[in-house]
């Protein structure tokens, strides 16, 4: 049994419930924080700092920048790849590919009160996380996106629906998500969603985090 006592090692499952996914390329020149602060507005439960281009300090400081705005509205904070980064702005948890630094290193380095997220890419992936200290799966990508441009071919729902059945850790869907197609991700297993564009790219985030957090909540009825 790999799964922490308390599920997200205190947050809960909620907190997967609508995951912001940073990408400052499509912020419009809008200031991050500023997108960040009126995603929360509107209903996001986690936001995860990704940042592909930033060198080392850069990504501290903002995660730093980050956890200071989220963390009095106990949202919390997630940095994508880099344990060292975590670890330097205080974050709550961390998510890991399969390119990234093996789950159980980042497990033996991490303060235990971090959760770790991993993408699984295929079946075989998830039969492996069984046996990696886990608290939550990204389904990598549930559909086609332009987002990530090495994403792994597309789950689909029957994918998605694979997935659940083959682990009780909580699913995160990511890949091509909108309010649009939310809810009937949700009645496909996950637990919840990872958006980039459908924030990101909106002309008003907090109104798009809104609508998104209502087709979910929709889903998970
Ligand atoms: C929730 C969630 N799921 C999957 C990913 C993808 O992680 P990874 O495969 O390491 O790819 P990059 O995001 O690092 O390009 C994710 N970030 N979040
Ligand atoms: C960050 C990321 N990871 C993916 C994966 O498949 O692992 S897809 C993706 C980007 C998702 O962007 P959008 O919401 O704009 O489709
Ligand atoms: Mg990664």
């Amino acid at each position: 049994m790999t799964e922490h006592a308390t599920p997200m090692r205190g947050w809960g499952a909620e907190a997967l419930r609508l995951m912001l996914v940073t990408d400052d390329a499509l912020a419009g020149g809008r200031p991050l924080e500023e997108i960040v602060a009126a995603a929360v507005q509107g209903g996001v439960s986690c936001v995860q700092l990704r940042e592909k281009h930033l060198g080392t300090r850069a990504f501290v400081a903002r995660g730093r920048a980050l956890k200071a705005l989220l963390a009095p509205r106990r949202v919390p904070l997630v940095i994508n790849d880099r344990v060292d980064v975590a670890l330097a702005c205080g974050a709550d948890g961390v998510h890991l590919g399969q390119s990234d630094m093996a789950v159980e290193d980042a497990r033996r380095l991490l303060p235990p009160a971090v959760f770790i997220g991993w993408s699984v890419e295929t079946l075989d992936d998830v039969r492996r996380a069984a046996a990696l200290p886990l608290d939550y799966l990204g389904t990598s990508p549930v559909f086609a996106t332009t987002t990530k441009l090495d994403a792994a071919p597309a789950w689909g729902l029957d994918g998605l629906r694979a997935v659940r059945a083959a682990t009780a850790l909580p699913l995160v869907a990511i890949g091509g998500l909108h309010a649009g197609n939310a809810a009937q991700v949700l009645a496909h297993g996950a637990d919840g969603i990872a958006v980039v564009s459908a924030i990101c790219s909106a002309a008003d985030p907090e109104a798009a985090a809104r609508e998104l957090a209502l087709a979910v909540a929709e889903g998970a009825r």
